[in-house]
């Protein structure tokens, strides 16, 4: 009888694609309609590698050439093509890295009260429009194999995010998942170039985009407008752009590319609503 039972929770625990561990043990059963049904894994993603390359390369390049004045002494360590991408800037003035988003990508996200009550915070559209289909926000953390440590970081921790292959990632920004993040970050450098960025541990991340740890879970009344999609950056990714990146991984040697996980539109999403994602994806 246990055996049995024990089968059934296992099978339903394996077809689930994104979970945040705790809250899901103790929320699935008064929640089934917020469930996202997905028919099989090739068709969970709902925008192309390609597209999500574009747009991330688009906001950090605008990042990078806003920071000109730190950024220079890096770009020296580039080809000349490549450095004569960024230094043709002729407005010196530094915006906020919110501003530039704006201007890139046409909208801003911010993180503010949540208008679900007692859901703590969330994170709003809170200047212009993320047309459906847009990358809207990234999960930020430290990514841990399948066979990697975690039991001390996960205590407690509502913001360890699963992917459908066993990935986890560590999304809090505080106690011990916050020093960790931060000597992974740290470590992991190519010379002049830091392969990671670890300013969303704090409220004023340079990486905009970084906030996706924020979105709160939908409700009866309020549907999901983003979901989750996993990205493994390209060998080819520029490097100088890789500063931006809100993941590092736990492992120094790990052997795979890096993971990082977006939230995508679902809908054109207008100034002032909240992002709500679904924290349970169930693949058929
Ligand atoms: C990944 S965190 C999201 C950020 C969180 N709102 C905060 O302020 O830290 C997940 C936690 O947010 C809260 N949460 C998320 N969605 C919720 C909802 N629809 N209603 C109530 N609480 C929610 C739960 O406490 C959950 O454990």
């Amino acid at each position: 009888m246990i055996k049995a039972l024990y089968k059934a929770f296992e099978v339903r625990w394996k077809s689930y694609r994104h979970r945040f561990v705790p809250w899901i043990a103790l929320n699935l059963q008064k929640n089934e309609r917020t469930l996202r049904q997905v028919k099989d894994r090739s068709r969970d993603k709902l925008v192309e590698d390609e597209e999500v390359l574009g747009s991330l390369v688009c906001l950090f390049t605008e990042l990078l050439k806003n920071d000109m004045k730190n950024q220079s002494e890096l770009l020296r360590f580039l080809p000349q093509a490549k450095r004569d991408k960024y230094t043709n800037v002729e407005d010196e003035t530094r915006d906020a890295p919110s501003a530039v988003m704006l201007n890139a990508l046409g909208f801003r996200i911010e993180r503010k009260r949540s208008s679900l009550q007692l859901a703590g915070t969330g994170v709003f559209v809170t200047r212009g429009r993320a047309p459906k289909g847009s990358i809207v926000a990234m999960y930020p953390g430290t990514i841990y194999q399948p066979d990697e440590p975690i039991f001390f970081q996960s205590i407690r921790n509502p913001f360890v995010f699963r992917c459908i292959d066993g990935v986890l990632i560590d999304g809090s920004d505080r106690a011990i998942s916050k020093i960790v993040y931060r000597s992974c970050s740290g470590r992991d450098r190519l010379g002049p170039f830091r392969l990671g960025d670890c300013s969303w541990l704090t409220s004023d991340p340079v990486n905009p985009l970084a906030v996706g740890q924020y979105v709160n879970n939908c409700s009866n009344e309020k549907a999901a407008n983003v979901c989750y999609q996993e990205y493994d950056v390209p060998e080819g990714f520029p490097l100088e752009l890789r500063q931006f990146l809100p993941n590092v991984n736990y492992r120094a040697d790990a052997q795979r590319p890096l993971r990082c996980v977006v939230l995508v539109s679902l809908r054109d999403i207008n100034c002032g609503e909240e992002l709500f994602s679904n924290y349970y994806t169930i693949v058929h």
